[in-house]
């Protein structure tokens, strides 16, 4: 499906609930598969979260998780610690590029039977349940935290528990604590001090209820169209101030960039301040929030401002090379675009060009992230059905708030 997007008008209000946080959704569906106590309230309708529940309740060999990153790095810990269970777990094309060899190699060291069916290093993934009782393990930290949080997931059901000693500099860190906090809420025993993470074996006696925060990467499309309105007073749901969510880091984010936003009871309001003064370039780093960098770069090039954005590593490896595809669809409009390994800059730019088609790379983040950009020229969005990964209702959501979607 291919999109047309432009505006009904700029001044944008109303109020939308957004779906429960795909992170916080596909620990508690381990979690849940582990300790069969827990109740889920207000779970992801995501592609990634269905994929991760079918994987986790299908009694087959064969289990694909399409282009969920998260929903395979922690199958892969979980399906190695079920004894006498074989998996297959394979992927979309681009998951057999997406790296797993620090997390095969540290259940190898604990004593899991894992085997590459393609490349070694990548998914498809022969999987032969072991009791696990190693309990010490080493591992890269600073090329994903997903391998992190998989092996925490999966720590508390081991019988001698797991003591994880990271290596390297630490990198999309609020992950890693979103998991740490909903396995303390749980009730297990963990901790994380200098770079060693240490989970007590734990079993789940009494019914627990988990209610998923709406998801703060998905709020930051929201963000974008408030910067790029005339006029917005957005309300959007349901969402706390304390959140587990390292991309909740938008408020402050965002300020800069003149959103003002207000916490009500369960609801956040997004104004636009015409106070604020926009810097020349916008500088961030995002080791903490990758999953920003794309709404970032393109709220800027709404903007007509230049941005230098660093502790952009990882994003190599996500669902495309998001530097190299943030760079040729920018470029579409006319702006200077500059990238490294680990950063990115944009040239201040005005007069961007119109009917631009923007690939989208099997990358949701690359429809999105555009898609708010109809405020300030007509665009095309290809391949848009992409944002179903993490925000199925994204397209209704963008409808409400005027941008005139329109398939073509
Ligand atoms: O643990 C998680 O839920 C995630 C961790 C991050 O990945 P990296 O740790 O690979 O940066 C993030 O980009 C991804 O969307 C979700
Ligand atoms: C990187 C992402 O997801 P994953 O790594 O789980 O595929 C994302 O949602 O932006």
């Amino acid at each position: 499906m291919k999109v047309q997007l432009s505006t009904i008008h700029k001044n944008l209000e109303g109020s939308w609930q957004v779906t429960g946080s795909k992170s916080e959704a596909n620990r508690l569906l381990i979690l849940q598969a582990l300790f069969p106590k827990i109740t889920i309230e207000n779970i992801s309708n995501s592609d990634d979260s269905k994929v991760l529940k079918k994987a986790l309740t299908s009694s087959k060999e064969l289990i694909d998780i399409h282009h969920a990153g998260t929903a395979m790095r922690f199958s892969t810990a979980y399906f190695a610690a079920q004894e006498g269970r074989e998996v297959i777990l394979t992927g979309s094309q681009r998951m057999q590029e997406r790296p797993i060899k620090i997390l095969v190699d540290a259940l190898k060291s604990l004593g899991a039977d894992i085997e590459y069916q393609k490349q070694e290093g990548y998914p498809p993934l022969l999987i032969k349940g072991k009791k696990i009782t190693n309990n010490k393990v080493n591992l890269a930290a600073n090329i994903s935290s997903q391998y992190i949080s998989a092996l925490m997931l999966t720590a508390p059901s081991l019988p001698n528990g797991l003591e994880i000693t990271l290596e390297g500099k630490v990198t999309s860190t609020p992950y890693i604590l979103m998991t740490l906090s909903l396995l303390t809420d749980l009730g297990v025993e963990a901790s994380f001090q200098n770079n060693i993470i240490s989970i007590k074996p734990f079993q789940l006696s009494q019914e627990k209820v988990f209610t998923v925060e709406s998801d703060w990467s998905s709020a930051s499309y929201f963000y974008s169209l408030a910067a790029l309105s005339d006029s917005a007073k957005i309300k959007i749901s349901s969402y706390k101030q304390q959140s587990l969510q390292g991309d909740s880091s938008l408020v402050q984010l965002y300020q800069k960039l003149g959103v003002k936003t207000t916490f009500l009871e369960n609801t956040i309001e997004l104004e636009k301040d015409t106070s604020v003064a926009l810097p020349e370039i916008y500088k961030a780093n995002l080791a903490s929030s990758p999953d920003l960098a794309q709404t970032i770069a393109v709220t800027c090039l709404g903007l007509g401002i230049g941005c230098e954005l660093t502790g952009l590593h990882t994003l190599k490896i996500k669902e495309t090379d998001r530097l190299v595809a943030l760079q040729n669809e920018i470029s579409k409009f006319g702006a200077q675009i500059e990238i490294t390994n680990d950063s990115l800059k944009l040239h201040a730019h005005h007069n961007l060009k119109e009917n631009v088609s923007v690939a989208t790379y099997n990358d949701h983040r690359m429809a999105m992230a555009f898609a708010p950009l109809a405020l300030k020229t007509m665009l095309q969005i290809e391949d848009a059905g992409v944002v179903s990964k993490s925000f199925p209702d994204f397209w209704e959501a963008m409808s409400f708030y005027k941008i005139k979607v329109e398939e073509i």
